[in-house]
């Protein structure tokens, strides 16, 4: 085929980058791919092949970015302009009642709780500016955390641009699946490797890596929750934050539910303590936080944790026995 002019080039470069990170979008974020495979590998090819023609027309967000290549020699330090708080833990029904209780004196009136998985990852905060993803970090102590942006860019379901140019920043949580997590140990121990004792070192041992192409190669997902920085947002709720973020082209939890009383969500504990094994990603509990962040605010943080949510957290299973009974090879 002849060589492209720059200006033909640079026309089917922007092409061919909308049309893969939609597909990318379907597939990684929506779970919905539209294409199959080879569809993708053409068009892939087609891309890499113009900007190694034409490297000036490498855009930050352009798929070939993802591969990782990079190894580098530490991980610089980030301070989180919003600290990353963590959760206080109940195990029973009736501490779960007493948190109720808690927050109903202080407030003076019922409030609703959105609830959410308990996903069993790393958490993370992406900052975004003008859409552009411009850095990911672990949460460290909370307020110093490890610069990662390297290796998060090569977590697929990670938007490189938002479907809006704004300046945010997010907090998730990046877990390995199930499926994955079997893989790699079964690889592993062929090599003679040590094989991860759960999904959650799996993904952490993942992102510690120095070498981003190992992390591109592990399959990592993400499900985002918290909004740090609304930007321009003017989310009032959790539940409707959740929406935002999806609409903006993140990858959040499909199974949250807003509950009026502590006896729904008791019920959705139940519910998903019996159902957890089906999901194709570990979690160790339900996050119960209340709704509106009016009364959030209100209710502020202690020390270490916000007075507005906590973690009810399931008894620990023999969750090794349980992942090794089930077929997860997808
Ligand atoms: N692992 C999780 O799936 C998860 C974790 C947290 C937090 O750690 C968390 C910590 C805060 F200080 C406030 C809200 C939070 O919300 C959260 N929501 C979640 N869904």
């Amino acid at each position: 085929m002849e060589p492209l002019t720059f200006q033909a080039a640079e026309e089917r470069s922007v092409k061919l980058r909308e049309e893969l990170n939609q597909y990318a979008y379907e597939y990684y974020v929506q779970d919905q791919p539209t294409v199959e495979d080879f569809v993708y590998d053409k068009k892939y090819q087609e891309l890499v092949a113009i900007e190694m023609e034409y490297p000036d027309l490498i855009t930050p967000e352009s798929p070939t970015q993802r591969v990782g290549g990079k190894v580098l020699e530490g991980f610089e330090k980030v301070v989180h302009d919003v600290p990353l708080y963590s959760l206080n833990d109940v195990f029973s029904k009736e501490e779960l009642i007493a948190f109720d209780e808690r927050v109903k004196k202080a407030v003076g009136h019922p409030v609703s709780y959105c609830c959410e998985l308990k996903i069993d990852g790393l958490s993370i905060s992406l900052k975004y500016e003008e859409g552009l993803f411009i850095q990911g970090a672990t949460r460290g102590d909370g307020t110093v955390g490890e610069n990662i942006t390297e290796n998060l860019k090569t977590v697929k379901s990670i938007p490189l641009r938002l479907k809006e140019p704004l300046t945010i920043e997010v907090r998730g949580e990046c877990y390995m699946p199930k499926a994955s997590f079997i893989k790699l140990n079964q690889q592993r121990e062929e090599e003679g490797k040590e094989v991860f004792a759960n999904p959650r070192n799996a993904a952490a041992g993942s992102l510690r890596q120095l070498d981003t192409k190992i992390a591109a190669k592990r399959n990592l997902s993400t499900f985002l929750y918290t909004l740090a920085d609304f930007g321009p947002l003017e989310s009032t709720t959790q539940d409707h934050a959740l929406t935002e973020m999806s609409r903006l082209g993140f990858r959040t939890n499909p199974e949250h539910r807003v509950c009026k009383t502590i006896d729904e969500v008791w019920e959705y504990i139940e519910a998903f303590h019996k159902t957890r094994d089906q999901l194709p990603y570990e979690i160790d509990g339900i996050v119960i936080k209340v709704n509106e962040f009016d009364v959030q605010d209100d209710l502020g943080f202690t020390v270490k944790a916000p007075r507005w949510a906590t973690a009810y957290k399931f008894p620990p299973e023999e969750a090794q026995t349980l992942l090794l009974d089930i077929d997860w090879t997808v």
